[in-house]
């Protein structure tokens, strides 16, 4: 839009610049006019000056003759023909009197009363010119002033729409900015669980794709019993349980891990872990910190402090497909809930990995094994 109106000023102002000094200065034309005429009538006073100071003429007549010549010649022009009417009488008198000269009919003062009224015309014609010139030169001047106006005001209109224009692309860059933001703000609500500040279960998958292709362990963690937990402490209880829980869950695992709430009391830890061995560290030392803290679970069947369930699985991001990963935690976790909670196993996930990372088993995972073995021995005694 400035643009625009800076190209319409600058056409404005070549197409009024142009003929204007064109004009201008044509008029100082006048100035050669006038010269012209000055320098005639200059001629013509010589030559009356010495006819009148000496007699007989101290110059002999060829001299007075190529003056008047001369004058006649820088009198003799189309322009002041055409223009002022005294011209032609003018130079016809004058031709008389040169021809009078030669012949040398004519005396001193009847040839100076002769030049008088070519003078005179000169005169007028200089006076003529002058103005002329001094008209041309104040319409210039006027032309000026009203130009220098418009380019005043014109420019002041660029500016203001050019301040215009800046200031509507600078709001529309806050707007674009905020509404970034704020999208970035809801994509990050979005993946998180608002109770315990953890990712959730859309963050998972989205970290899980933008894993790189190394090997990593997945944690799935349930409490134990949280139903009677919240039945018995009341559910805001069981809230703050859960962001003890989550905090303690991600200082078990040494911050290393990502943490996300999967929904109700299930949690997903995702970590670089180089093999099965490490991986079972780390759910040996979940399972023993929260030993360690023993919160307080009133309704615990066995008599326990709030315990915990794991699942976990090697896997190689990108290389599997993560609902294979994810069923096969689940199945373990799933496994230590029937096999009497409050332990860890690790499933055996051959799908799971494409290059050997499989380790020893944990010493939870061999206790649940045993507690299953010792479940299956009573069961088929009773
Ligand atoms: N306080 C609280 N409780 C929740 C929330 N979401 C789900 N729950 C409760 O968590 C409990 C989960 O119970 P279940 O899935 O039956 O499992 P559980 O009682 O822990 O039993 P097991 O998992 O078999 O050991 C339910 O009572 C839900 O009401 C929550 O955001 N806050």
């Amino acid at each position: 839009m400035s643009f625009i109106a800076l190209m319409i000023l600058v056409g404005y102002e070549a197409r009024w610049v142009y003929p204007e000094i064109r004009a201008y200065f044509s008029q100082t034309g006048n100035l050669t006019g006038q010269q012209l005429a000055t320098r005639s009538r200059v001629y013509l006073q010589e030559v009356q000056t010495e006819l009148l100071v000496s007699s007989p003429p101290a110059q002999d007549p060829p001299f007075l003759l190529t003056r008047l010549e001369l004058a006649y010649g820088l009198f003799d022009v189309a322009v002041y023909r055409q223009t002022y009417s005294c011209v032609e009488p003018s130079l016809a008198q004058l031709d008389r009197l040169m021809s009078r000269l030669a012949q040398g009919e004519v005396d001193e003062v009847s040839a100076v009363r002769n030049l008088l009224a070519p003078i005179q015309c000169l005169t007028m014609i200089e006076m003529s010119q002058s103005d002329l010139r001094g008209e041309a030169i104040n319409e210039f001047a006027d032309d000026t002033r009203r130009h220098q106006v418009v380019l005043t005001f014109a420019s002041l209109v660029i500016f203001l729409l050019g301040l215009v224009f800046w200031w509507r692309h600078e709001c529309q860059l806050r707007r674009t900015r905020r509404a970034t933001l704020q999208t970035l703000e809801w994509m990050e609500h979005a993946m998180r669980d608002p109770l315990t500040g953890v990712g959730n279960r859309s963050a998972l998958h989205q970290d899980v794709l933008a894993a790189d292709k190394q090997s990593h362990g997945l944690l799935l963690v349930d409490i134990d019993y949280f139903k009677q937990y919240n039945d018995t402490l009341g559910h805001p209880r069981g809230d703050e349980m859960l962001c003890r829980l989550s905090a303690l869950i991600d200082e078990a695992l040494n911050h290393e891990a990502s943490l996300y709430r999967l929904g109700g009391d299930e949690f997903a830890a995702l970590l670089p872990c180089g093999n099965r061995k490490e991986l079972a560290h780390y759910c040996e030392g979940v399972i023993e910190r929260v030993h360690q803290v023993a919160f307080e679970h009133p309704a615990h069947p066995d008599q326990k402090p709030v315990t915990l369930s794991l699942g976990a699985v090697c896997f190689v991001a990108g290389d599997t497909d993560f609902s294979l990963v994810y069923e096969a935690a689940d199945k373990a976790l799933y496994h230590v809930k029937a096999s009497g909670r409050d332990g860890w196993k690790m499933a055996d996930c051959k799908s799971c990995t494409s290059r050997s990372v499989c380790g020893a088993k944990g010493s939870s995972e061999r206790r649940i094994l045993a507690r299953d073995l010792g479940k299956k021995a009573l069961e088929e005694r009773t």
